[in-house]
């Protein structure tokens, strides 16, 4: 068997985390024949509500958990890590605006930043999920110098499945029949959640999703807000922000990075934008369309952009250099 792959979730005494964890000590993520050392840091207070996560995960007796390590030091957290997912930050609460959560949380990436530069292997796959999560991964990504760009991504396929979900559930299929939608941008609600190249498989046949669904008003105008909207809405109803359907997509998201995605699909993430043909501003983590291989992602490059699209694609652009500013501002980085 594989030497165990050491894997740090932060955050890790959260709700996201509690989702999150099962799945990836059972082998969702990293393969089922893959050994794994589970690194979880929290805040100290954190502590003891942390030791009955560790409790359950050895409780459910799983035969690729190796190890599991509770910690609230950075130096533990960090060393030698071949994957980090930073989760660990505040969730945004009902009638709290996403803006108050950059100054709480944008501090806390990067210290982490500056802890995976010390610690970590030069190899790590690093995933970002703490909100505001583009301009956290940048800060992170800034504040780990040595570490290539390239090896730091966003979560926006929480927006991608709704996506997925909803052209899905519009057309009375399965989700698994819906590809290559685009989510643009930030994850925010300014973020372009894009149907123009998503194909959709109706009885064995690709259809374009604008012949699929048959309502060219709906897949411009109430889809986009409607996956634009989707965190907030959950917020509402739950008086929490999403952690089930969170957790799904940061296996999703990981297990591409590790195994590659599928000849023909794409997916989305925030991946740093520097040298995109898509006019997209330099030095930000923009959500793009990829392929990934050898645990290397590329943007799609060549799909064609309409106006409808270019002005949602810029507004969004907009919002996150407006953050990064603040954040650069706020942090001196
Ligand atoms: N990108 C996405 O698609 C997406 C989706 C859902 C939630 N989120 C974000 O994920 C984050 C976590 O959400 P949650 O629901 O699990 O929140 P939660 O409050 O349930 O858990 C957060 C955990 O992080 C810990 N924490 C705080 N500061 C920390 C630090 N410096 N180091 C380590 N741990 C720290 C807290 O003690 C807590 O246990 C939030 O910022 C939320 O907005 C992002
Ligand atoms: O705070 C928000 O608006 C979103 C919370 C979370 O990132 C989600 O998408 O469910």
């Amino acid at each position: 068997m594989a030497e165990p792959v050491r894997v740090l979730v932060t955050g890790a005494a959260g709700q996201i985390a509690y989702s999150l964890l099962y799945s990836i000590a059972k082998g969702d993520v990293f393969g089922k024949d893959q050994p794994i050392v589970l690194v979880l840091l929290d805040i100290a207070p954190m502590m003891p509500v942390l030791e009955g996560v560790v409790m359950e995960l050895q409780d459910c007796a799983l035969p690729l958990l190796r190890e599991v390590i509770p910690t609230d030091k950075g130096e533990v957290a960090f060393k030698d890590l071949d994957a980090a997912i930073l989760v660990g930050s505040m969730p945004r609460r009902d009638g709290m605006e996403r803006k108050d959560l950059l100054k709480a949380n944008v501090a806390i990436f990067k210290s982490q930043g500056e802890a995976l530069e010390k610690y970590a292997k030069k190899t790590v796959k690093v995933l970002v999920v703490g909100n505001p999560a583009n301009t956290n991964c940048l800060i992170a990504a800034k504040s780990a110098p040595s570490i290539p760009k390239e090896n730091f991504s966003c979560l926006t396929r929480l927006d991608h499945n709704r996506a997925c979900s909803q052209v899905a559930m519009r057309c009375g299929i399965s989700a698994e029949f819906v590809k290559n939608v685009i989510i643009w941008g930030n994850h925010s609600s300014t973020q372009y959640p894009d149907v123009h190249h998503c194909k959709v498989n109706v009885q064995g046949k690709d259809v374009v999703c604008f012949d699929a669904v048959k309502d060219e008003a709906w897949l411009k105008g109430d889809f986009i807000s409607t996956v634009q909207q989707r965190g907030a809405a959950v917020i509402k109803a739950r008086k929490l922000s999403s952690a089930m359907s969170a957790a799904k997509a940061i296996c999703d998201h990981m297990r591409d990075i590790w195994t590659g995605t599928q000849e023909g699909n794409f997916i989305s993430m925030g991946v740093y934008s520097t040298g995109n043909s898509y006019g997209v501003p330099e030095d930000l983590i923009y959500s793009f369309p990829v392929t990934i291989k050898d645990k290397t992602w590329k943007i799609v490059d060549g799909l064609a952009i309409n106006d409808f699209s270019r002005a949602k694609m810029d507004a969004t652009a907009a919002e996150l250099v407006e953050e990064r500013d603040t954040a650069v501002s706020f942090l001196g980085v």
